[in-house]
């Protein structure tokens, strides 16, 4: 968290140097959002006499800026943006996941032995494991179910801005308010979850729990209008990545 976000006064200060970290950032992603930006110019202009058909998400929005009646002007910084956005969310938030997942199976060997189990007997020794099978990957479900309960990727969601005057257990939330979900303690919370703090992927079975924004005692991807709009795809990458990593090596 950056604490200037909740204290005004301090936020010139940087006192964590993110806006710091942030502007160095800038400086060395922005030449390649520039170069896929450009090239995808000019892969459309080829094109221009034949009818050009989007081929990714920076074709899309490329078309946004050249449509005549759009519902919205789209800049080419706004793309460079959005396209980084993806970035940040199809590939840190996946990968965090996995890692924390691993390091969970790594402290409970049983546990590593059961996915390994599910694996064998669903896949078979003699090929990878493909998107299709994750349906029938059911431990491997409870793991990642789990460990966003234990560890979830946005601890606090995102913020959000409460939208008028309104309560939520006796508080009254002013219009205007940033509102911050604290996921991580409703996942720690003892009055929600039978011992909060072990991992334990089979409390999942039998109960009609998922991440879909519907269950508020797991939000990982929050819930709502805001809620996070690649979910379905980064579940698919946590479930084939770490299934695959379980399958491939001890
Ligand atoms: C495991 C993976 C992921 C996790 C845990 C995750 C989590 C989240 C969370 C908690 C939010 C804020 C929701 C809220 O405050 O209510 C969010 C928003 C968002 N996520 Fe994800 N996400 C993941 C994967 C992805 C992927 C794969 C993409 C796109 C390729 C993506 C794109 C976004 C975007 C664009 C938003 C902002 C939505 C908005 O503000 O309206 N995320 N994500």
């Amino acid at each position: 968290m950056n604490i200037g976000d909740s204290i005004p006064w301090i936020n010139a200060l940087d006192i964590q140097g993110y806006v710091k970290r942030m502007k160095a950032f800038r400086i060395k992603v922005d030449p390649f959002l520039e170069a896929e930006v450009d090239e995808h110019i000019a892969r459309r202009h080829d094109h221009l006499k034949n009818e050009f058909v989007p081929k990714d998400i920076v074709d899309v929005l490329l078309q946004l800026v050249v449509d005549p009646n759009p519902d919205f002007k789209l800049s080419r910084n706004n793309i460079k943006s959005i396209t980084l956005d993806l970035f940040a969310g199809g590939v840190t938030s996946p990968t965090t996941i996995i890692e924390w997942a691993l390091s969970e199976l790594l402290k409970h060997p049983k546990l590593f032995k059961k996915a390994t189990e599910e694996l064998d007997r669903v896949i078979g020794r003699e090929r990878w494991v493909e998107e299709k099978d994750l349906p029938n990957l059911p431990y491997i479900k409870f793991i990642i179910y789990e460990t966003m309960r234990m560890h979830p990727g946005a601890p606090m969601l995102a913020p959000h801005l409460a939208r008028e005057n309104c309560k939520i257990h006796g508080y009254d939330i002013v219009q205007g308010t940033q509102v911050l979900v604290n996921m991580w303690s409703i996942g720690r919370d003892p009055t929600v979850w039978d011992e909060p703090n072990e991992f334990c992927p089979e409390r999942f079975l039998g109960r009609d729990i998922d991440v879909k924004g519907r269950h508020f005692e797991l939000l990982p991807f929050g819930s709502g209008r805001r809620m996070c709009p690649g979910y379905s795809l980064g579940l698919k990458l946590i479930e084939s990545g770490l299934a695959n990593l379980l399958h491939g090596f001890t």
